[in-house]
């Protein structure tokens, strides 16, 4: 959690290569007319920005000599203004919605693309990346769409622009000032350099302070349980104090730059003016020609300023896309193929494990499983139970093809699960995980979950066959009531009911159950035993058995240690084998 959160204002700040926002090309593409308006609108603003000089030479070299002179270059210089007011208005009417709209639009592929991913993936890459590169990624391209990029062509053009017009209105001072341009502008450069690296040691210092937060709140019981909140106070207040200190710094410099740029910039045009001043005094420059050239200059600096800034963002930027390029080339593995068998209707759910092999991607030195052979005959439950680590949850993912087996072959109702799509082969199995996910929305539609197209009445007699009814009744808003961090929390045991009735919901034809490890009190117990028998009838069930009731009526018991199976038969076969099973039994069963 801490990490995520530093994670996320970390990656936030680190520069990209400028030539990754050349995957967010195709984005813009498709929003074509907007960026074709947004850039007739920028060069009709650009133009008109170069223009308002031009009319303020007229002003002052032909304005004052008589009335109707004022009036004319007045007017032009109005018309020139309401130009430029209008196609700024249209820029940026433009560019924020095309900004938007590309930014909505890469949001919604990544999100779907993600989802496509194998579950290899995510258990591989921490979700709270993922959500930092759909959040603070997305938004980084969101301002680069919708201004950053706009401020940099427009600058770019200024730029250019006011260089060529500074020519043709005195080449002689525009050549100087090409001259004198990198005197002034180096210390500037080094400055910002420099302003720069202490700017990111200052944002980290604020990321680790918000990190060690994130992570004390995040476990605030044990911090009051251990009485150390004076402690991590302290930590916390050093932590913001370390942060000032690197602020204070960046702050001083950038003062400092500030000071020199402002030297630079007015320094230069007050020189340009002093020059000027002498052509116009003797004759070889007009003043409207004087005040023109310097506003050229006054406009090209500016737009110098405002390109370096804007650069940080651009390449900040590229960073986010070069994250979100990352994901987007992430292929899924795990996928249909070409012509997928189509699943048997009806399934008779019969499944086949044969020599099993399998370890996860990230521990190709453990194995998971080795040799793993288990037949289960339609409707036939069998439980599952080993030591911690035995591989019994694996065998769920397989089933549910998270995972492809290294060797060996797992088939249901005799083929090959690499043969069927994975999305119509979850669609057969129902998973009751130990822990179910209880989503932050009602309680219907949390079980309404298992189909999504089941009436209020199916939902309902769902929670009446999970023995869910009545604790949801009890709700201030019945089936109305949010649950969820924010909504009526519920006990284990009503978690398990709410997911017992969602799986009821499903109707699969295949039943993975992952028994809660944790003691339920003897009514809870009760209740979820009974909704359990309910949810079994006439599947086929695997369980991972961790009660006494459910081995008790287990059609067979296979007793799992170190990805194999060492034993098999009914409870008291294998209590009267002793052995693991035995010793197991006294453990979790008996005691
Ligand atoms: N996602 C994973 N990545 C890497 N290794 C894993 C992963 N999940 C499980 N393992 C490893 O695979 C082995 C089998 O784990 P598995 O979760 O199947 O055991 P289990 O019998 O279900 O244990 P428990 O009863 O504690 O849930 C263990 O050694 C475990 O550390």
């Amino acid at each position: 959690m801490a990490d995520a959160s530093a994670d996320i204002e970390k990656t936030a700040q680190a520069k990209g290569k400028v030539v990754s926002l050349r995957g967010l090309w195709p984005f813009v593409q498709r929003q074509r007319g907007l960026f074709l308006a947004w850039l007739l609108a920028l060069c009709a603003s650009s133009a008109a920005t170069l223009a308002l000089p031009v009319a303020v030479r007229g002003m002052i070299d032909d304005g004052f000599r008589s009335a109707s002179n004022i009036d004319a270059t007045f007017a032009w210089l109005f018309a020139v203004t309401a130009a430029l007011a209008l196609a700024t208005a249209a820029r940026f009417y433009f560019v924020s919605l095309l900004g938007e709209r590309v930014v909505a639009d890469l949001r919604q592929r990544l999100y779907s693309h993600l989802l496509g991913l194998d579950p290899a993936f995510f258990e591989a890459t921490r979700s709270g990346e993922l959500v930092s590169r759909l959040s603070a990624d997305t938004e980084l391209l969101r301002s680069l769409v919708g201004s950053s990029i706009s401020v940099a062509l427009r600058s770019f053009l200024m730029v250019l622009g006011s260089i060529a017009m500074m020519f043709v209105t005195s080449p002689r001072l525009a050549t100087y000032t090409m001259i004198g341009i990198p005197l002034f502008v180096a210390p500037i450069v080094i400055g910002s350099r420099r302003l720069q690296k202490m700017s990111r040691q200052s944002q980290d210092r604020v990321a680790d302070a918000n990190a060690l937060a994130s992570e004390v709140l995040g476990n605030v019981r044990t911090v009051q349980s251990h009485a150390r909140e004076p402690y991590e106070r302290g930590r916390f207040f050093d932590a913001v104090a370390r942060a000032v200190a690197t602020a204070r710094r960046r702050i001083g410099m950038q003062a400092i730059v500030t000071a020199v740029a402002i030297t630079a910039f007015f320094g230069a045009i007050i020189i340009v003016l002093w020059s000027g001043a002498h052509d116009v005094v003797s004759g070889r420059m007009s003043a409207g020609t004087l005040g023109q050239f310097v506003l050229y200059a006054m406009l090209g600096g500016g737009s110098v300023g405002a390109l370096a800034e804007v650069w940080n963002d651009v390449q900040r930027a590229a960073g986010g896309m070069g994250r979100i390029n990352d994901l987007l080339m992430e292929r899924a593995l795990l996928v249909a193929p070409a012509n997928p068998t189509p699943m048997p209707l009806p399934l008779r759910g019969d499944i086949r494990l044969n020599d099993v092999v399998f370890h996860y991607p990230s521990r190709a030195d453990a194995p998971a499983l080795e040799g793993f052979s288990l037949h289960v005959r339609p409707g036939e439950t069998v439980a599952l139970v080993g030591p911690s680590g035995a591989g019994k949850s694996t065998v769920f993912a397989l089933l549910l093809r998270f995972h492809d087996p290294q060797r060996g072959s797992i088939a249901i109702d005799d083929i090959d699960l690499r043969q069927l799509d994975p999305a119509r082969l979850r669609e057969s199995i129902a998973l009751v995980p130990q822990a179910p996910t209880i989503f932050a929305t009602t309680a219907r539609d949390n079980i309404r979950y298992g189909r999504l197209e089941a009436t209020d009445a199916d939902v309902e007699q769902a929670a009446r066959s999970a023995e869910a009814h009545d604790f949801i009744d009890a709700l201030p808003q019945k089936y109305a009531s949010e649950l969820g961090e924010r909504g009526a929390r519920l006990s284990g045991g009503q978690q398990q009911r709410i997911a017992i009735a969602r799986a009821l919901l499903k109707d699969a034809p295949v039943l993975l159950l992952d028994e809660a490890t944790s003691a339920l009190d003897a009514q809870s117990e009760r209740a979820v035993q009974h909704a359990l028998e309910n949810l079994m009838q006439g599947r086929t069930t695997l369980v991972i058995a961790h009660r006494l009731a459910t081995v008790l009526k287990a059609d067979r018991i296979v007793v799992m240690d170190h990805g194999r199976i060492v034993a098999e038969g009914t409870h008291a076969e294998l209590l009267a084998q002793g052995g693991l099973y035995a010793d197991l039994a006294r453990l979790q069963f008996l005691d």
